[in-house]
C-alpha cells in the first residue's frame, strides 16, 4: 500500500516505540522505500531459500540467518524525489567516542601485520580486518538519521532493521551480493577504496587492483556451475560516499537446475568481507578480531519478494543500544598492505555513518 511521505513517516515513528520487528529499506537509485512489519514478536529463523520475506543474516555463517516472513507482516511503501529534499531537522545527537582511538589504532595495526605475516607465509591471499567503534550519542534520534541516510547515499541500500531479540542496526550499503528477477541473476565484485578528491578518474596501485580481482576470480568461481550466458565488465571506478571503490558487474542467466540457497551459500561471505581462502581467511577472522562481528558483514534484503530477490552486504553499517551507537568498519589485507594506511581506510569508512548521525 502506497502511502504520502508524512504519513509514511508517522507509521516509521509509531512502529519505532512499539517494540514490534520492522524494517525499512531503499534500494540502490530507486524512489521507492519500503517496510514490512511483522505482526508479532517472534524471531523466525531461515530455513529454505524459496521462503519469501526479508532476511537478515550474521557474518558466520554457521549462525542462523533471521527472516521477516512475508505473510506474518504487513508491508507499506512511499516514493521519495532523487532531490534529497526529505526535511531533516538538526539531528540534537552530542556524538563523543566511548574508547580511546590511540589505543583502537594501535590494536588495529597489531593484527593487520598479523594478516600480512601469515599472507607472506603463504597460508592466505587476502584477510578483510575489521573493527567496532563505540560512540555514546545522547539524543540520537534514529527516523532524523533514517532520513539523512536516505538523502546523502542515493546509489547505496539504505536501511533500518529491528528485532526486540536481537536489536537496532542500520547502515547504507554500496555492495550488493546478490539479485534474482526471472532467472536474470546479477551480482558484483566491489573492493579497493579511496578518498574521493573531486574526480572519478584515479588511478589504481596494484594492491587494490589485485584485492579487487581476488573478488571477481572467486564469484566467478562460485557461480560457473550455476549460470549460463555470463558476462562479467571490466572493473570501474564507483563513489561510496567519501569513498571510490573498484567494482565488476557480473551477470548471467541462472540455470533451471540451480537453487538459490546454494548459491547464496557458495558466495556468502565473499573475499570482500572474508578472505581467500574462505575457510582459512574466516577461522583467522574468527580468532583473532577481538570482537563479535554479529550481522556486520553478513547480508541483508528480499527474498523472493514481489518475484525477485535482493540480498546486499551489510557494510557502513551500526547498531544502536541505547545510548551507543557501534560503528563496524574493515578492509582487505594483502601482502602489500601498510598497517597504518589500513587503520586510515577504516577512519574514512566510519565517516560514512558518523555524518548521518
Ligand atoms: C569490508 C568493508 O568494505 C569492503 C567493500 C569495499 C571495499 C573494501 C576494501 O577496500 O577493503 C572491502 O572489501 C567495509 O566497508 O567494512
Amino acid at each position: 500500500m502506497k502511502k504520502e511521505i508524512a504519513h509514511f513517516f508517522k507509521e516509521i515513528e509509531v512502529l519505532l516505540t512499539s517494540n514490534l520487528p520492522f524494517v525499512v529499506y531503499r534500494k540502490p537509485n530507486e524512489k521507492k522505500v519500503s517496510c514490512l512489519a511483522q505482526k508479532d514478536k517472534t524471531l523466525n529463523i531461515l530455513k529454505e531459500f524459496n521462503d519469501s520475506g526479508f532476511v537478515f543474516a550474521p557474518f558466520d555463517d554457521s549462525k542462523n540467518t533471521v527472516i521477516f516472513p512475508f505473510k506474518k507482516c504487513k508491508s507499506f511503501e512511499t516514493e521519495i524525489s532523487f532531490k534529497s529534499d526529505l526535511e531533516t531537522p538538526q539531528n540534537l545527537a552530542n556524538v563523543k567516542a566511548k574508547t580511546s582511538l590511540k589505543k583502537a589504532q594501535l590494536e588495529h595495526e597489531k593484527i593487520v601485520q598479523k594478516a600480512i605475516n601469515f599472507i607472506i607465509s603463504g597460508s592466505s591471499n587476502k584477510i578483510v580486518l575489521s573493527r567496532k567503534e563505540e560512540l555514546i550519542s545522547s539524543n540520537l534520534d534514529v527516523l532524523v538519521t533514517l532520513k539523512k541516510m536516505l538523502n546523502t547515499y542515493n546509489n547505496a541500500f539504505v536501511y533500518v532493521w529491528f528485532h526486540p531479540q536481537i536489536g537496532l542496526w542500520m547502515g547504507a550499503t554500496p555492495e550488493r551480493l546478490l539479485s534474482v528477477s526471472k532467472n536474470v541473476f546479477t551480482t558484483m565484485a566491489l573492493a579497493g577504496t579511496q578518498s574521493y578528491k573531486n574526480s572519478l578518474r584515479v588511478n589504481w596501485e596494484s594492491k587494490e587492483r589485485d584485492e579487487q580481482q581476488f573478488v571477481t576470480n572467486y564469484i566467478l568461481s562460485s557461480i560457473q556451475k550455476c549460470v549460463d550466458n555470463l558476462s562479467v565488465s571490466n572493473p570501474y571506478t564507483i563513489k561510496a560516499g567519501n569513498l571510490l571503490h573498484l567494482r565488476t558487474d557480473i551477470t548471467g542467466k541462472l540455470k533451471e537446475t540451480s537453487l538459490l540457497g546454494d548459491i547464496v551459500k557458495s558466495l556468502h561471505p565473499t573475499p570482500a568481507v572474508c578472505g581467500l581462502p574462505k575457510e582459512v581467511a574466516k577461522e583467522f577472522i574468527l580468532k583473532n578480531e577481538r570482537y563479535d562481528r554479529a550481522y556486520y558483514s553478513g547480508f541483508l534484503g528480499e527474498l523472493n519478494l514481489y518475484n525477485s530477490t535482493n540480498l546486499f552486504v551489510n557494510l557502513r553499517c551500526m547498531q544502536i543500544e541505547n545510548s551507543v551507537a557501534s560503528l563496524y568498519i574493515g578492509g582487505g589485507i594483502t601482502a602489500e598492505s601498510i598497517p597504518q594506511n589500513e587503520w586510515f581506510e577504516t577512519v574514512s569508512k566510519a565517516e560514512i555513518m558518523k555524518k548521518v548521525l
